[in-house]
């Protein structure tokens, strides 16, 4: 399986903001920045969390005293790409089935042992938490349950003093690659006096253990060849705009800081892919808490999960304080999900995380399709006015993996624009399990809706298969992932090369499972009695 580059979404994930406990150090005192850039389609941002009872009994109270500042020279000049979602913008794929290594001896000296966890002051103690880092083959570093983890069991907490933050906005990814390269004593001092901010050894050392020299999945370390490896339209569209738009960030970061354009494209590039949105800190760099790897969840789980559990959260991350006398306040990871000994803690990166294929653009495109392959001469314009007003009408018209009913807003609204006129003023929202969200449904009488509900699959493969079919075909996938494969276990002659492998494969998986995700959604739609 496959994720599709989720360059827009998460519901409040991944996204990042300013200067470590450093910048953030007077954050706190000052009254964190207001969380800007909180919900997205449907979903609520997290309130904070107390957390109470004795998981932060011991806390080591160590206080640097930095004082934040705003990257003033970042200009806001219009973005195209979202700004919630920096760390959306990667090509990843769902964890594969393979195995961690065994042993710490594959892990960078520093990140062996718990030394630099206590330096931070991550809680609890490494030794007495559920978490063991390993190397996966395909993923790099990331976190092995050393014991059975239950749902909403918390799994660390960074103090808010040796995090980095940067408000929300269309700057955040430059904000916070600035302060990251100050606290590495690359950028100007925090509180605007002369000269550079002296080196955080700390953070030093973490970033040179665990941050990757050029990470594999980022927008930025792919050239636009890269991209159009990725052979679907929409997603080469958006992942190019977003390149373009970090392009632009590691060049505000390198005017402002004054370090080189390499190093700013790799702090823009550690944001994109190492930071969490969160409502009440803004775009977060966290040490630890960004080594979790992606294990994507439809909306539809979610909102399953949150339909038994009203407290289930919206993400893995949150903001916490401590109850008591401290009134410590950290950056507290969560698990999603029970995790059994041995396996790995992944967490979901964001709504834009799971693998969906976008077959329309807009409303617009999807009314004109159904209107030329339906041959229907009803005005489309009321039609499309519904689609462009309805609550989730900025849900992606795509298809979607795990049965028809994960498709239902795509079909949905084709059929608003099968209806016919005197059906019209019936069309209302109803809750879609399948979809996770309220989508549009016309009321129409059931001896008419079977008809309507076929036509519209009939449709929707025609629209699918014409997709597929201005696709290379996935045999030529498997080949490139077999190649790929090959040469990665034979050795690159270079690091270069082997990045360059790595794309290729990362880009061949994306594919093939996008084209699986479109495949299943037409066996599914010719079964005798489909359903969604
Ligand atoms: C926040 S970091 C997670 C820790 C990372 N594995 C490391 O070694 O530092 C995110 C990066 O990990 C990798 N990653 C995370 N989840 C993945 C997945 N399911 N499949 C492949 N790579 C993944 C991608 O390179 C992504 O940009």
């Amino acid at each position: 399986m496959f994720v599709a580059p989720a360059i827009a979404q998460p519901p409040a994930p991944l996204a990042p903001p300013s200067a470590p406990a450093a910048a953030r150090g007077a954050a706190e005192a000052r009254g964190l920045p207001a969380g800007a850039g909180a919900a997205a389609s449907g979903f609520r941002p997290c309130a904070a969390a107390v957390v109470t009872g004795g998981f932060f009994a011991v806390v080591e109270a160590r206080r640097r005293h930095r004082r934040q500042r705003r990257l003033h020279d970042v200009a806001a000049a219009g973005r195209g790409a979202c700004a919630r979602c920096a760390a959306g913008a990667t090509v990843v794929a769902e964890p594969a089935e393979d195995s961690p290594s065994q042993d710490e001896v594959d892990l960078p000296p520093a990140l062996r042992g718990g030394s630099l966890w206590s330096e931070f002051g991550v809680h609890p103690p490494l030794g007495s938490s559920a978490l063991q880092l390993r190397r996966f083959p395909d993923r790099g570093l990331g976190w092995v349950a050393t014991r059975d983890i239950e749902e909403g069991e918390a799994l660390l907490a960074v103090p808010l003093k040796d995090i980095l933050c940067a408000p929300m906005g269309p700057d955040s990814e430059a904000e916070l690659a600035a302060a990251l390269l100050q606290v590495l004593g690359e950028g100007p001092r925090f509180d605007g006096s002369p000269g550079k901010e002296p080196v955080d050894e700390i953070w030093s050392k973490y970033t040179g253990a665990a941050f990757p020299s050029a990470p594999a999945g980022a927008a930025l370390t792919w050239n636009e060849a890269d991209i159009e490896a990725l052979e679907f339209p929409s997603v080469v569209g958006q992942l190019k705009a977003y390149r373009a738009h970090l392009l632009q960030s590691a060049e505000q970061v390198a005017a402002f800081t004054g370090a080189p354009l390499d190093r700013c494209t790799w702090a823009v590039n550690a944001v994109v892919t190492r930071s969490f949105g969160e409502d009440h800190l803004g775009r977060v760099l966290a040490p630890f808490a960004d080594l979790f790897n992606d294990r994507p969840m439809a909306p539809a789980i979610w909102a399953a999960k949150r339909a038994m559990n009203p407290e289930y959260p919206v993400t893995a991350w949150t903001f916490a304080e401590t109850d008591g006398e401290d009134g410590q306040k950290w950056f507290l990871m969560r698990s999603m999900a029970p995790v059994a000994v041995g396996q790995e803690v992944a967490i979901c990166y964001g709504e834009g995380s799971h693998a969906e294929v976008h077959v329309f653009s807009s409303p617009a495109e999807l009314v004109e399709a159904v209107a030329n392959l339906s041959g229907r001469t009803h005005s489309m314009e009321p039609r499309l006015e519904l689609l462009t007003n309805a609550t989730n009408a900025a849900a992606p018209l795509a298809v979607r993996p795990g049965g028809l009913g994960a498709s239902a807003h795509l079909l949905s609204c084709m059929e608003v624009a099968l209806v016919d006129d005197v059906d019209l003023p019936s069309v209302r929202e109803v809750w879609s399990i399948g979809a996770g969200h309220a989508v549009l449904q016309p009321g129409v009488p059931e001896d008419r809706r079977a008809a309507l509900r076929k036509e519209v699959l009939e449709l929707a493969s025609q629209v699918v298969t014409q997709r597929l079919s201005e696709l290379t075909p996935a045999s030529a996938d498997e080949d490139e992932i077999r190649d790929t494969e090959a040469k990665l276990a034979a050795g690159a002659e270079s690091e270069d090369g082997e990045e360059r492998l790595r794309r290729r494969h990362l880009a061949a998986r994306f594919r093939l499972g996008a084209k699986g995700v479109l495949s299943q959604f037409l066996r599914r739609a010719a079964e005798d009695e489909p359903t969604f």
